[in-house]
């Protein structure tokens, strides 16, 4: 018997090398000499939804960007640098197998309209049924213009359940122990059928799976940025679970990756203010792919997260992931904390 959504899985991790590569390039070329900020975004969206539709021209996208600025704006180049740099990906030879044999090879050329349209195509408002694919072209943007962690996000969600997570890392190191070994990995994730961390050019698949963890050897996975999720917060929970390492801080869905392989022990985001509704291409692919690795995802209520509510996850409240053993216990500890702020708010 074939494994569910092969051809979906092989479109996806295509989808995120080749944008895996556009970011690269436009890290190398643009941004560390100019701050050209959004560039990598718009285009890594033009190229994965470009890909998407050609493969799976039925289903809709929820991208994290849209082209109403750049439809707006004239003068400054960016919108032609953008189409070039999309078109430059889209064409590209990767120089593995790329699936020819599924119609994914190598890309036309497409032109200005056709990428924009691309880019707008991931307006889809998201809901409770059917295939809808998640696009986050480049999470932790900020990590992106330091030179520092980021990740090229793409996900399928079938009525709710995320079915597939792909998550690009061209910065991490392929072991964060072994700075030396390299950086640069692709993560996949099939509900059902595993996690498995491959080569930036989709090679050498290798099975992860969360160990076991005391909290000797936990810590913290967190935002670098204060501003999207509270690391006082952070700091009173390991208090509570007695653990003594520093956190470790990197930017974006890299940090489920590195739960997902091991490294660090739970990943705990909670919001700093009110208001902020997380998105769902945000969470979508780590949450598969850390369920695959064996660990737990919820909310900091132990609930769930629910894709299935639109763009945001509406009423969830932050987000604790962890391995099994673990999860428990950060989710009592969260609590605790909660209580102890609640508290302190009173008097
Ligand atoms: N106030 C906020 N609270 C939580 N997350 C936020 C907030 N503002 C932005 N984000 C999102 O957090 C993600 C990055 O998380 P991290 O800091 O862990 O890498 C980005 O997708 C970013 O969205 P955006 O790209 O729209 O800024
Ligand atoms: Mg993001
Ligand atoms: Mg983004
Ligand atoms: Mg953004």
């Amino acid at each position: 018997m074939s494994l569910p959504y092969t051809t979906e899985k092989q479109v996806a991790v295509a989808a995120v090398r080749r944008a895996c590569v556009l970011t690269n390039s436009v890290f190398n070329k643009l941004v560390k000499n100019e701050t050209l900020t959004k560039v990598g975004d718009y285009a890594a969206q033009a190229v994965i939804s470009s890909i998407l539709h050609r493969a799976f021209p039925e289903d809709p996208i929820v991208g994290e960007e849209d082209a109403a600025d750049l439809r707006a704006e004239s003068g400054t180049g960016m919108r032609e640098r953008i189409i070039e740099l999309a078109n430059e990906a889209l064409v590209g030879e990767l120089g593995l197998d790329d699936n020819v044999e599924w119609g994914m090879g190598p890309g036309q050329e497409k032109t200005t309209e056709e990428l924009l349209d691309a880019i707008d195509r991931g307006n889809y408002p998201g809901g409770p049924s059917g295939r809808m694919w998640t696009i986050d072209p480049i999470d932790g943007t900020k990590g992106f213009l330091r030179g520092e962690q980021y990740a090229v996000c793409l996900s399928l969600i079938v009525d709710a359940q995320v079915e597939i997570g792909v998550i690009g890392c061209p910065n991490l190191p392929v072991d964060l122990s072994k700075p030396e070994q390299g950086t640069g990995c692709i993560f996949v994730a099939v509900r059902g059928h595993g996690a498995e961390q491959l080569t930036l050019s989709g090679a050498s698949p290798e099975p992860l799976s969360i160990p076991a963890s005391t909290s000797e050897n936990l810590n913290f996975l967190e935002s670098v940025e204060a501003a999207h999720s509270s690391h006082s917060f952070n700091d009173r929970v390991s208090a509570l679970l007695g653990i003594t390492r520093p956190p470790i801080r990197m930017d974006s869905q890299a940090k489920y990756c590195c739960l997902a392989r091991g490294e660090g022990g739970a990943y705990l985001r909670m919001p700093t203010g009110v208001g902020y509704r997380e998105k769902i291409w945000d969470h979508a692919p780590g949450q598969v792919l850390v369920e695959e690795a064996g660990g737990i995802v919820t909310d900091s209520r132990g609930q769930p997260l629910n894709f299935g509510l639109g763009r945001t996850l509406g009423e969830n409240f932050g987000v604790i992931a962890a391995g099994k053993d673990v999860h428990p216990r950060v989710l009592e500890a969260v609590q605790k904390a909660l209580s102890e702020e609640k508290e302190k708010a009173r008097v």
